[in-house]
């Protein structure tokens, strides 16, 4: 039998998906506590066939240069905005991410931020676990409806469908906004309207987009006093999205009601921030896809994408399709 390819994998990574990947393959495994030094992971990469990219990772033609058999890298993410994804293509090597099987996952967090927040539900609890049973109405935080009110999503592209199936389910009315208008508004009940008219329009905005050159700090001072001042903004996309001082600002000032994070800039996020001193933000650490059974098929993919890879064949999914393959 010929020798197996090998495949490094710069840090922790699910043991089931990597049992299953090792049937193709041959592991070769950063396993210190540290982050992997960018140089020796250069060095692995000058007999690797594979890379299966543990982040925080950033990927580029300078990473790969000295891998003459490199053949493929992947990564358990829908999101690659880590990736410089031309510099592989110019380097004849197609990067794997993992669409689709985190969809319903995704929305249903980024729905519980929304349903949580509204109802401003960890404030209430603290009532309760501090021994602080309020007398009703006045002395418990009101929330509010989520049927009969507005959700503007922007990035309609797997997970801002699934968000707003939930939301059509909840009464809401739903918005978005692209930069192309898709054209399934009928099948989901939505609606496409510009930037500032979503804006003006929404009781929610929910950022669902990836992070590009486009999008970087596209929520700004200006996009926040462009919102309802008794609006919840929601962020699941990416933490870099959103320029955050000017969030803490728009909080402080009135400009919005709320904020409810899954992304954050910085991750990990201080928790001496003054966003968390602002008492209007609902914030969890990137949970978006973290049950067990979409992680377990996010992981599975990266090694389906692995060893179609090595063995030079087209990948499942496949960021950059144009690659010429290396011979
Ligand atoms: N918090 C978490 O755990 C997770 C976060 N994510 C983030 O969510 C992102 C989206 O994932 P997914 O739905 O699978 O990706 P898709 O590619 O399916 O959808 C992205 C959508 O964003 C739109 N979009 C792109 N650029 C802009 C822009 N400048 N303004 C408005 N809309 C824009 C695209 O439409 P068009 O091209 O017409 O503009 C597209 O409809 C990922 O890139 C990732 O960053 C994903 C998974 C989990
Ligand atoms: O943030 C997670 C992703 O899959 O992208």
């Amino acid at each position: 039998m010929g020798k197996k390819p090998v495949v490094v994998v710069n840090g922790k990574a699910r043991e089931d998906a990597l049992a299953y990947l090792a049937e193709h393959v041959e592991i070769r495994q950063w396993t210190e506590a540290t982050k992997m030094p960018r140089e020796t992971l250069k060095e692995w990469l000058r007999e690797a066939d594979g890379l299966w990219s543990v982040r925080p990772l950033d990927i580029d033609g300078d990473l790969v240069k000295d891998a003459p058999n490199l053949k493929v890298v992947a990564q358990p993410s829908v999101g690659y905005d880590n990736v410089k994804v031309d510099e592989l293509t110019a380097a004849g090597i197609p990067f794997g991410n993992t669409p689709g099987v985190l969809n319903e996952t995704v929305a249903e967090l980024a729905f519980t931020l929304i349903a949580s927040a509204s109802r401003r539900i960890y404030e209430n609890m603290n009532f309760v676990t501090d021994g602080q049973w309020p007398k009703q109405p006045t002395g418990c935080v009101v929330g509010k409806d989520l049927s009969r009110r507005t959700l503007g999503i922007i990035g309609m592209g797997g997970i801002g469908v699934s968000i707003s199936r939930r939301a059509r389910a909840f009464g809401m009315t739903v918005l978005y906004n692209n930069r192309h208008p898709r054209n399934d508004d009928n099948l989901y009940m939505t609606t496409y309207k510009s930037l500032d008219e979503l804006l003006a329009l929404s009781d929610v905005v929910c950022v669902m987009a990836p992070l590009t050159d486009e999008t970087y700090h596209m929520c700004d001072a200006e996009f926040f006093k462009e919102m309802k001042s008794d609006a919840l903004f929601v962020n699941v996309g990416r933490g870099k999205i959103v320029d955050t001082d000017a969030l803490v600002d728009a909080l402080n000032n009135g400009e919005i009601d709320y904020a409810a994070l899954d992304v954050t800039d910085p991750e990990p996020f201080p928790a001496d921030h003054p966003l968390l001193k602002t008492g209007k933000a609902l914030i969890v650490p990137h949970i978006g896809s973290y049950t067990d059974r979409t992680r377990y098929e996010m992981c599975i993919l990266t090694a389906d994408n692995i060893i179609a890879g090595v063995n030079q064949k087209p990948l499942p999914a496949c960021v950059n399709e144009e690659v010429n393959y290396k011979e």
